[in-house]
């Protein structure tokens, strides 16, 4: 079949702190949130044993870039410098430091999502 591929999903969460700059409301004051983050893969290929990738390895490379930022002051990352730890912005930083991991023409990094509530969510994605 032409056009086809697998796709994979891990769910974690990590809680943090942050402020939005400029925002003109509650958001500009101190608060947290506990994330929920989605981490999907695209493939085309499964290995011997037929999977993409061990779960157990997408999930331990998201814990260990997690524990950067769980139960942290998020405004006083370096990535968040410069701009606002928002959910667009944090799914983009989780993106672009997975993305060194996997990425390659067999397995690649497709999208990252942070729900920062049971209703709102930002996505960072490729196309
Ligand atoms: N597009 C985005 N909008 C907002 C973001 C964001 O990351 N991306 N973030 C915030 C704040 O972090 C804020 O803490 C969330 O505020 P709010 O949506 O008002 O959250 P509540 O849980 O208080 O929701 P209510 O439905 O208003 O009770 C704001 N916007
Ligand atoms: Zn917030």
């Amino acid at each position: 079949m032409k056009n086809t591929f697998y796709e994979i999903k891990i769910i974690t969460d990590f809680s943090a702190a942050h402020h939005l700059r400029d925002f003109r409301g509650k958001c500009e004051n101190l608060h947290g949130h506990n994330w929920k983050i989605e981490i999907v893969l695209r493939g085309t290929e499964l290995n011997e044993i037929g999977v993409l990738v061990d779960f157990g390895e997408v999930k331990q490379a998201t814990r260990a870039l997690l524990s950067e930022v769980d139960h942290h002051y998020l405004n006083e990352i370096p990535f968040f410098a410069d701009r606002n730890p928002s959910s667009e912005n944090i799914a983009r930083y989780l993106f672009e430091r997975l993305a060194e991991k996997f990425d390659n023409d067999k397995l690649r990094l497709y999208r990252v999502s942070a729900w920062e509530s049971d209703d709102a969510c930002a996505t960072f994605m490729r196309e």
